[in-house]
């Protein structure tokens, strides 16, 4: 007879295959939290995708120095596969379009700081950031959705007080592009695009700005650094002070003083619609990327706001009347995501998707994508536990579930390395109910979905990374993105409702390739034939896309591809 011990006991089988550790408790602090992992890096052999790489070094003066100087310090040694190929064969240091498809954990991050922070170090050296002006903390994460409030109320001071006189509009013009902006949907894997910049800009040379969210300004835009008096700089008064800082607001000193914006689109097309009465110029970045490019463009929440930017910075018809049309051209653009339908260069399937096609049809731009890419990882160990196998002795519930997870998870925590573990379920009602079933247990757990705020994810994030905290329960809001080097265990509690989410759960493990990581799947009735497809194309070695569907919905396209006889591609 079948009953929750003998699946435990299954579970254990697979869990006995690994090596006991000592669990280490990193910093709560998320930046060293990071530098453990660059340290990590070292040893080409813990990361299955670095094996038989090139290395950065032998780039050469491909690589500004001060950029090979930052792959050094941090030990990124050897390119993976994207990286190389991008490189190599798609003119990723050459400014050409590209689209950049890998699996989860590849380093497509890495890749698109690659060109960024080339050109902007190479840019440097000739155009130095004026030493006068230094962003706060509080600036660099706001100063940009603020400009134009402030650029306002600074009017509107100047207007009462009559201090000095200005002219709106012109920002000097920059004809050149130069900068970044990095789009991506959500604060927390901005902050780890910011994260992994500031490690590489070892001399902090750069200016990068979080524009994503509304929150109040609490300090000045600029502040002044005292003035060097060996160099006969001398002490501005009150009054200059004041008139260089609303200058530097009035004419677009956020854009001036910014080399990287990173981004949501929702903000980004804010900023370009309020600015649409200030000079087209006044925004003219060199590389442009769109991190989780398949989701930003179909996603509805996001798909107007792309097409407002790439309206701005990818229309390259000059018949439109579009001004901006040839500058346009020299820009650089980047598309990167694990999941891109794979008929993304032939056929379109929302606005954004449609309208990006047209304007890069005259342009140019190549899909790279790596060997593995739509596949999960091989060095990951995955196990199917039959709820309905269960349930048909009579023995289903929500609570018997629920002690099932618990047992999964205290087991786990004794076995595996790091002790951390990500538990994926649909909706806030089971997250709660998980929680609670685990604190009940003795198991420290925290929340991470939309009603903690941002605010609490990021707290989480930080406890769950330090190793503070062993047990993160996640909606998809975590399935994406999220740079869990140390996670060894996932668990659906809740099974995926598509391969693309199913990809990216599983992605949050076995990163770089690591060995060891484990995803256990609960499997009720309901997921099964997701499931069989999904196990089928694993043990065939075949990549997923052919499951991927337009509306996501997984069963709706099996149905039909069941009904034609024939398995056919539903994607874009
Ligand atoms: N060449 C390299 N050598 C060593 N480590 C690397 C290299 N490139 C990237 N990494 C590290 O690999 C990890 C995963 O990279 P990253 O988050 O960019 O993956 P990704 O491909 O964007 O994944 P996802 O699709 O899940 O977002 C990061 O910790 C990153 O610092």
């Amino acid at each position: 007879m079948i009953d929750y011990y003998i699946i435990i006991q299954m579970a254990l089988n697979y869990f006995s295959k690994f090596t006991f550790a000592t669990r280490t408790h990193a910093s709560h602090n998320l930046k060293r939290a990071l530098t453990q992992q660059s340290e990590r890096r070292g040893d080409p052999t813990r990361y299955s995708y670095l094996l038989d790489s090139g290395r950065f070094e032998d780039l050469g003066d491909r690589v500004h120095p001060d950029l090979a100087k930052g792959l050094k310090v941090n030990n990124y040694e050897y390119m993976t596969e994207i990286q190389e190929k991008a490189i190599k064969q798609g003119g990723l240091l050459e400014g050409e379009n590209l689209i950049l498809t890998s699996e989860t954990g590849s380093g497509k991050t890495l890749a698109y700081l690659l060109p960024i922070l080339n050109q902007l170090f190479h840019h440097k050296d000739k155009h130095p950031t004026n030493p006068r002006f230094k962003l706060t903390k509080d600036t660099e994460d706001q100063m940009f959705l603020n400009a134009e409030e402030i650029a306002y109320k600074a009017q509107k001071e100047v207007a009462t007080q009559k201090r000095l006189s200005f002219s709106r509009g012109s920002n000097g013009g920059d004809s050149q592009p130069k900068g970044a902006i990095v789009l991506s949907y959500s604060k927390e894997l901005l902050s780890q695009v910011y994260s992994q910049a500031r490690m590489l800009d070892l001399k902090e040379r750069l200016l990068i700005n979080r524009a994503t969210s509304s929150l109040q300004m609490k300090t000045p835009v600029v502040e002044f650094i005292t003035p060097d008096k060996t160099k006969g700089e001398r002490e501005l008064s009150e009054e200059e002070q004041f008139e260089i800082s609303i200058k530097n607001v009035i004419n677009n000193a956020s854009w001036k003083l910014t080399d990287m914006l990173l981004v949501t689109p929702v903000v980004m097309s804010h900023i370009l619609q309020s600015k649409e009465k200030y000079d087209p110029y006044d925004i003219n970045p060199a590389v442009i990327v769109v991190d989780e490019f398949d989701e930003l463009l179909q996603n509805p929440a996001y798909g107007q706001h792309m097409l407002t930017i790439l309206r701005k910075f990818a229309s390259f018809q000059t018949d439109k009347g579009n001004p901006l049309a040839e500058m346009n051209r020299l820009r650089q653009f980047i598309f990167t995501g694990a999941t891109i339908p794979k008929t993304i260069a032939t056929q379109a399937g929302s606005d954004a998707l449609q309208q990006m096609q047209e304007w890069f049809s005259g342009s140019g731009i190549r899909h790279i994508r790596s060997e593995n890419c739509h596949r999960v990882s091989a060095m990951v160990e995955q196990e199917w536990i039959d709820l309905d196998a269960v349930g048909a002795m009579g023995k289903h519930s929500e609570e018997s579930e629920l002690n099932l997870l618990v047992d999964l998870v205290r087991r786990s925590l004794t076995v595996l390395r790091h002790n951390s573990i990500m538990i994926f379920a649909d909706s806030k009602k089971s997250i709660d109910k998980i929680c609670d079933a685990l604190l009940r247990a003795d198991i420290k757990n925290l929340p991470y979905y939309q009603d903690t705020g941002l605010q609490g994810r990021q707290t989480t994030l930080q406890l769950f990374f330090s190793g503070e905290l062993p047990v993160m329960v996640c909606s998809n809001m975590a399935a994406r993105g999220l740079d869990t080097m140390q996670v060894d265990h996932v668990i659906q509690y809740e099974f995926a409702k598509n391969v693309v989410d199913y990809i990216h759960r599983v992605g949050r493990t076995g990163r770089m390739g690591q060995r060891g990581g484990v995803v256990t799947n609960m499997v009720r009735k309901g997921d099964q034939e997701l499931v069989e497809r999904i196990r089928g194309l694993i043990e065939e070695g075949q990549p997923m896309d052919k499951l991927f569907s337009r509306k996501r919905s997984l069963r709706k396209n099996i149905k039909r591809q069941g009904s034609q006889g024939e398995e056919q591609s539903e994607d874009e």
